[in-house]
């Protein structure tokens, strides 16, 4: 039987996985969350009366199998897995990303005849065909400085909207700071994207029966020096434990919010210092009725020199609730998180009136500020131009069997996903459990080995 006291850090997807398997080896963790609530980065809010994620939206990929990984070989994404045996509903957006619906409108007003899909094309061939000779510092926009198109505005307005639509809200990050090589590489679920029209909290609130959740505990320090873990918080309670998970953000950790005593190895904080703690924010609008395409999955704006709302989602489409879904990634995200809600309203509705001139006023509206948040300080995490694809099990790496890292952060093969979170807080919470199973085997041979002498 478990006999360590373990203490999770975090009730986001990871944390509440990590504590979960630990509970089915037998032990009793205690889950520390600094928030009210359960989820982290998966927050199932409301815009008016209707559900809507401001976090995690999408399980990506529902089919069985992930690109170039045996272990995933006929198994399903486990967290359609456990939409499955829950009963959780959830709402197919498109089969792939090449059959989505889209419309493309741009700065001159209206939709665009520009022949959007040979420039993207071109884009993602010229990415296959040069990203092998990108070093580890080149930058995703580096790569690019010779992509062949003729000098003008339309295209290189082209060029930014090409970036930030291919690649900028799968990293949450500008062509600046993407790492060329790594961009593409990691694994995917195969299959469709679903949703949840009732809520993605479903996943962890469904996982996290029996579970013993402390929230508002602001983890702000913890020792490992001595045989135990010591870890305070903000409100100055102190938990003893034998092993500690800690699964808060990346951001967190870049921010130092936790501080460990001893510091964390060099290696582990030059990697936590390397990776990029992306930025993606999103702006839920509800309206009177719907104005837009209402059959198009995508409503993309093609901005005159930014990248400023480059995707909407039709929310319409699959839950017939009159409701946009506006993003903005990278720097424009940064810029916006500064601004009051008046200030990003109006800049949304600029540009929805310049793709439709007769767009009513919203009657509701959610915003979502990650890069403010006090316990996320980002939304998910890429890997940047320096760093490399080992920084992610770097962190993951325990210290001195006592300390052990979860988190989309430490899972290199499904990066910035709730998917990779999960798995990455099974993976923390089996190296804990294969600790004891060893102890439990060695000491049953010193016990044979101690009967046969006599
Ligand atoms: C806007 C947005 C859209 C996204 N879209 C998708 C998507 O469509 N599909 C997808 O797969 N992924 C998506 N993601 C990414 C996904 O949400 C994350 O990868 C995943 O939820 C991260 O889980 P986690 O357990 O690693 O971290 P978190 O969910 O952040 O959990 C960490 C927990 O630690 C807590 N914490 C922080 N600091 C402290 C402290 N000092 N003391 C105690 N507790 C603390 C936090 O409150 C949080 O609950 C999106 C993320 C965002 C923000």
């Amino acid at each position: 039987d478990c006999d360590y006291e373990i203490v999770v850090i975090g009730a986001g997807i990871s944390g509440i996985a990590a504590a979960k398997q630990l509970k089915e080896a037998g032990c009793n963790p205690t889950v520390l969350e600094a928030r009210n609530r359960i989820g982290g980065r998966i927050w199932t809010s409301t815009v008016g009366t209707n559900t809507i994620d401001m976090g995690a939206s999408w399980i990506h990929g529902i089919g069985k199998g992930a690109e170039g990984l045996k272990k995933w070989n006929n198994k399903f994404n486990p967290i359609y897995q456990i939409a499955k045996d829950n009963n959780i509903a959830t709402v197919a957006t498109w089969q792939d990303e090449d059959s989505a619906e889209e419309a493309f409108f741009w700065w001159q007003g209206g939709k665009t005849t520009y022949d959007i899909s040979s420039f993207t094309d071109n884009f993602e061939e010229y990415l296959k065909n040069h990203q092998s000779s990108a070093s580890q510092q080149t930058t995703l926009e580096q790569l690019f400085t010779n992509f062949p198109m003729t000098d003008n505005q339309v295209n290189r307005n082209m060029k930014n909207f090409s970036f930030s639509y291919l690649y900028g809200s799968d990293y949450a990050a500008d062509p600046d700071q993407l790492s060329a090589k790594y961009v593409g590489t990691e694994s995917y679920f195969k299959g469709a994207e679903h949703i949840f029209p009732s809520g993605y909290v479903q996943i962890p609130e469904s996982i996290s029966t029996g579970i013993n959740i402390v929230y508002q505990k602001k983890v702000v320090g913890i020792d490992y020096s001595g045989n135990k873990v010591s870890i305070t918080t903000q409100s100055g309670d102190t938990y003893e434990c034998d092993k500690v998970i800690v699964t808060v953000p990346l951001g967190v950790l870049k921010n130092n919010v936790i501080t460990f005593t001893p510091p964390l190895p060099s290696d582990k904080q030059s990697s936590i210092n390397g990776l990029g703690a992306g930025l993606m924010d999103k702006l839920a609008l509800e309206f009177s009725s719907v104005f837009w395409d209402e059959d198009m999955d995508w409503l993309n704006y093609i901005s005159d020199g930014d990248l400023k709302w480059t995707q909407t989602l039709n929310i319409y489409k699959y839950t017939q609730k009159p409701i946009l879904l506006m993003f903005n990634i990278g720097k424009d995200a940064q810029s916006f998180a500064q601004m009051t809600d008046q200030q990003v309203l109006d800049s949304a509705m600029a540009t929805l009136r310049t793709m439709y001139p007769n767009a009513p006023d919203y009657v509701n509206y959610k915003r979502s500020n990650w890069g403010q948040d006090e316990f996320a300080y980002q939304s998910y995490t890429f890997i940047k131009a320096g760093s490399t694809d080992e920084d992610p099990a770097n962190i993951a790496s325990d210290i001195d069997k006592k300390v052990y890292f979860a988190g989309e952060h430490t899972n290199f093969d499904f990066i910035g996903t709730v998917h990779g979170a999960y798995i990455s807080g099974l993976d923390a919470a089996r190296a804990i459990s294969q600790g004891w199973i060893f102890k439990a085997f060695a000491s049953g041979i010193i016990s044979c080995l101690m009967l046969l002498s006599f």
